[in-house]
């Protein structure tokens, strides 16, 4: 095909699926490594390109970010939903542009985010009340911070609380069980995805199966809408969802867009807490350090988040859990509208385009001792992750870039910080850190395979 960007040779029919594998962040690498920063690949009839350096990221995301920001989406989450309200699944049209403007003003911008402050706080709290119970019992982060999390997005969205931290395992009638499944299938490698022409046929019955999940969470929440819809509710107890009534929401609408930022807010920042915590149970040092600059700089035994600026130690910290374990490592895919030229190359309209952003965070040639965990990395340089330097994109850049990064960052920040200034971290049964399993799980983020399980001494 006409100055395709180079990769592994495709077999007939199925192309390059054999060699792409559970892990395709990995796979996609290596391929990278022998075939250059920009590669494609076949999955049965659809074309693949996959980008694995900042100069290839950049030409995607920024050169030619109007032609290549269309959305890929996966077969799974088709159903007569999917026209409603959605961010990610949308082209850049209008509806996408001026939906993102209402949840930036509402939700994430700088103002709104520190407006959310005291809910977080409390929720924080929460958390914290909660740990104190177990001293000595072995907590799963995971769930913990999950909760945690779906509290937060909950009350901001909804008002109120859906899950309860009691409940071992956050799943307040199965919901957590039911998001995650949606994202599973979404993610599952689908042959309606590489022959389209099959869609029809839903062979894995995947699209059926979330279809399922879907209305079964609507109903769970679509009391709160309809109560909210008759209620008369002080501005200052208003939430997110009496402005979209107020914008003339539908009930659909409200649905899928709470399903998506629930979705897109939680399991991220989840797993880069959980990541964090694995590292600094791994490096002794780094949790030194975090301890005596939480310990100097805040003066009391919880964190208010005005403080958090006092902190570099923490940003770095967190900045170098995002280089090594980010939680989108091939960002959302994108979709080619127009065909067009990468690093002299054709991306073909209708192809879909990943950024291998875990690639990059590896790069020898990028980051001394790339597999080391040195948050001083991070320390004294000017690197940021706010879609400028291409070595380091874990939100993305360009017009698709991540919109709850204030939100999702402020959160991460406040509740890691919670964690390490209350609270000892060590592994149960004097297991050796050094013998952590660091293992991923690709799939609906870049998880921790064995989830983290630790105990604690109250440090204050
Ligand atoms: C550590 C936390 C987070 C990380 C690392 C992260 C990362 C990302 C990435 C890589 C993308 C795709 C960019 C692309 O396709 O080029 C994305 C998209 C998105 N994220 Fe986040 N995210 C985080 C937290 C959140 C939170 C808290 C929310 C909302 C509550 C959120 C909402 C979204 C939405 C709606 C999109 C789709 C944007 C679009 O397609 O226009 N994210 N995020």
């Amino acid at each position: 095909e006409k100055n395709l960007p180079p990769g592994p040779r495709p077999w007939p029919i199925i192309g390059n699926l054999h060699q792409v594998g559970e892990n395709p962040h990995v796979s996609t690498a290596i391929f990278a490594q022998e075939h250059g920063p920009l590669i494609s690949l076949h999955l049965g009839t659809q074309v693949l390109i996959v980008a694995s350096s900042p100069e290839a990221a950049m030409g995607i995301l920024k050169a030619q970010d109007r032609f290549l920001s269309s959305r890929f989406v996966p077969n799974a989450f088709y159903s007569h939903y999917l026209p409603y309200t959605l961010i990610w699944s949308q082209d850049c049209n209008e509806n996408w542009r001026s939906l993102r403007t209402l949840c930036r003003t509402e939700i994430f911008s700088v103002k709104a985010v520190e407006s959310q402050s005291s809910l977080r706080e409390k929720r924080l709290g929460q958390m914290i009340v909660f740990l104190c119970s177990k001293e000595g019992q072995v907590v799963n982060i995971e769930e913990v911070v999950f909760t945690t999390m779906f509290n937060t997005l909950s009350t901001i969205f909804f008002g109120k609380d859906f899950l309860d931290l009691k409940d071992e395992h956050g799943t307040a009638s199965g919901l957590k069980e039911k998001l995650s499944k949606i994202l599973v299938n979404g993610l599952a490698p689908n042959v309606s995805d590489f022959f389209p022409i099959l869609q029809k046929l839903d062979l894995q019955g995947l699209r059926k199966q979330n279809l399922k999940h879907v209305k079964e969470i609507f109903d769970s929440w679509e009391d709160v809408i309809n109560e909210r819809r008759l209620a008369i509710v002080p501005q200052k107890e208003q939430c997110f969802l009496d402005r979209l009534i107020a914008n003339g929401f539908s009930n659909d609408q409200i649905n899928m867009l709470a399903l998506e930022l629930f979705t897109a807010g939680t399991d991220t920042t989840t797993s880069t807490i959980e990541w964090a915590m694995a590292e600094l149970i791994k490096n002794k040092n780094v949790m030194f350090e975090l301890q005596q600059e939480l310990k100097h700089k805040i003066n009391s035994s919880t964190i208010v988040e005005s403080e958090i600026s006092k902190l570099p130690y923490l940003n770095a910290f967190i900045k170098e859990t995002l280089r090594l374990h980010p939680p989108a490592p091939l960002l959302l895919p994108h979709r080619a509208i127009e065909t067009c030229e990468v690093m002299n190359y054709t991306v073909p309209r209708g192809a879909q385009i990943l950024v291998n952003i875990w690639a990059i965070g590896r790069d020898p040639k990028l980051w001394e001792d790339p597999l080391l965990f040195k948050p001083e990395r991070f320390l004294g340089s000017n690197l940021e992750f706010r879609g400028q330097d291409f070595e380091f994109i874990p939100f993305g850049a360009g017009r698709r870039m991540c919109p709850g990064l204030p939100s999702g960052i402020t959160s991460v920040q406040t509740i890691l910080a919670s964690l390490i200034l209350r609270f000892d971290w060590v592994l149960p049964n004097d297991q050796d850190p050094v013998k952590l399993d660091m293992n991923e799980k690709f799939g609906v983020t870049l998880q921790k395979k064995k989830p983290l399980q630790l105990i604690f001494k109250p440090l204050k």
